[in-house]
């Protein structure tokens, strides 16, 4: 007797310890099916048992008045320490928000949340964190789709630690160059959002950010000029599929001059034509669009005398000329600099005000978030200075919809962007060409479509 149930007892072991093992083995490699059939349901149970718990410890509750009736005076209530002396009366009780059914999500799960009396989304910012700590996961993010409404999206592990894929870019100037901690793609699309800010610290990831854009425009039918304030070492190697190179000052404030001949140009063709942008023009006499990248925008602003004074005007009164205008013309700025500071003078504050796509890298100088990210969400900024340098390439976006996100880019390397620039040179219009306005698309957008197709996958040299 004792043997057989020794025995049953082993089997039992050998089941728990092969389940066990399994269950191990699937959550290591499908997680998103485990997570499907086994963590989220546990998951969504755990989470509405506890929430009133969790709401209380966080401070979402109120205290509302409640006809109480029980059949047990002296019963300790659980909603707080309110000793029954009679058998029907009124006392207050912390109430919580009510709470739809979890949903789960490629990273966690979301859940909508109906707000009570003289709560605001922010109430449930603010709360955030300490939602993240009771519920154990990465992150718990808050939106509200409509008034009255809050919707938390937990993250149940960091969704940024590895982003690894880059899918070719499909429409023109728009680049998909990383993935949002939502999963969701980061989509850098000039046609929607035409200048950008790019700003971190150094070793941040803006290099990379600005070798992703490369190689998803080289194969494009777009004009890419580059300034280069680092004397030219970031993009000089790309310089096969950049139609204008400046590495100076002085060679920038020649080529900003020459974009502002061309934004005058482009606006007296729209004029004739009766356009109000190039893209209202007829694909046969539509002028090239024109991605300028600036790499160490600062330098475009530093003083070391008063003999710059002149220089440094008329660079800045260019830049922000073609920041106001540009849009239209099919000229579009991405500035990436280290710091973007009201110090650097007014031309910076006002090319800022410009620049409605914002990315802030990890930064060391709390002004740089600020100026980047300022009328964002206050919680952008605390996001953007808390990100690890352990993490090149995170930053936080600020989105076409109007939202911001935590993201981080594809990794490309200098080789990757240098191939791509080598490989699409012959797409490459002349300057020349560009500013005496002999260069249009002379595409339908057919035609453009099947040109895109083939896209950026630039394939990686043989080792050996
Ligand atoms: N998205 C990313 N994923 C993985 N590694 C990255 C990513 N972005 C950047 N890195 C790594 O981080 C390092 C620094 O990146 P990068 O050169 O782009 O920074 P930076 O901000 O341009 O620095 P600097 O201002 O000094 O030029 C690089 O060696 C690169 O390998």
């Amino acid at each position: 007797m004792p043997d057989r149930f020794l025995l049953a007892l082993l089997d039992a072991g050998v089941v728990l310890a092969v389940t066990v093992a399994g269950l191990w083995a699937w959550r290591r490699w499908h997680y998103r099916s485990f997570w499907l059939v086994v963590g989220y349901p546990l998951m969504a149970v755990s989470v509405r048992a506890t929430w009133r718990k969790v709401a209380l410890g966080c401070g979402l509750t109120k205290k509302r008045q409640r006809f109480w009736f029980t059949t047990v005076p002296g019963l300790v209530s659980s909603t707080g320490t309110v000793r029954v002396k009679r058998r029907f009366q009124r006392v207050a009780v912390d109430t919580k928000p009510w709470m739809w059914l979890p949903m789960p999500t490629r990273y966690g799960w979301r859940v909508t949340l109906h707000t009570l009396e003289g709560q605001t989304p922010d109430d449930y910012s603010a709360a955030a964190e300490r939602l993240a700590h009771s519920w154990r996961v990465h992150a718990v993010r808050v939106s509200s789709p409509r008034p009255g409404r809050v919707v938390l999206a937990a993250t149940m592990r960091d969704p940024l630690l590895r982003v690894d894929e880059i899918p070719p870019s499909s429409e023109l100037l728009k680049v998909t160059v990383g993935r949002l901690e939502t999963g969701r793609p980061w989509e850098i699309d000039f046609r929607t959002v035409p200048h950008w800010l790019n700003a971190g610290a150094t070793q941040s990831g803006k290099s990379n950010l600005a070798n992703v854009l490369i190689v998803g425009l080289a194969p494009q039918p777009v004009a890419l000029v580059g300034f280069d304030l680092k004397g030219g070492v970031e993009f000089t190697p790309y310089s096969p599929r950049l139609s204008a190179l400046a590495t100076s000052r002085a060679e920038c404030v020649e080529l900003l001059d020459d974009l502002v001949g061309l934004m005058a140009d482009r606006m007296s063709l729209c004029r004739q034509a009766g356009a109000r942008n190039i893209w209202q023009l007829p694909p046969a006499v539509r002028p090239v669009p024109v991605v300028v990248l600036v790499d160490e925008l600062a330098e475009l602003y530093l003083m070391a005398d008063k003999s710059e004074k002149d220089e440094i005007t008329k660079t800045s009164t260019a830049l922000l000329r073609v920041a106001q205008l540009g849009r239209a013309f099919g000229i579009y700025l991405f500035c990436s600099g280290q710091r973007i500071g009201s110090d650097l003078g007014p031309g910076v504050t006002a090319l800022r005000a410009q620049c409605s796509g914002r990315i802030c890298h990890r930064v060391n100088d709390p002004e740089t978030a600020t100026m980047t990210l300022g009328d964002l969400d206050p919680a952008a900024l605390v996001s953007a200075r808390a990100i690890p340098a352990e993490t090149p390439g995170v930053a936080i976006v600020a989105s076409q919809d109007g939202q911001w996100y935590r993201a981080r880019s594809f990794y490309v390397s200098e080789h990757a962007a240098e191939r791509a620039a080598r490989m699409y040179a012959d797409l490459t219009p002349s300057w020349e060409e560009i500013t005496s306005g002999a260069q249009p698309i002379e595409m339908t957008d057919d035609d453009l479509a099947q040109f895109l197709t083939p896209a950026a996958v630039i394939p990686e040299p043989r080792k050996g």
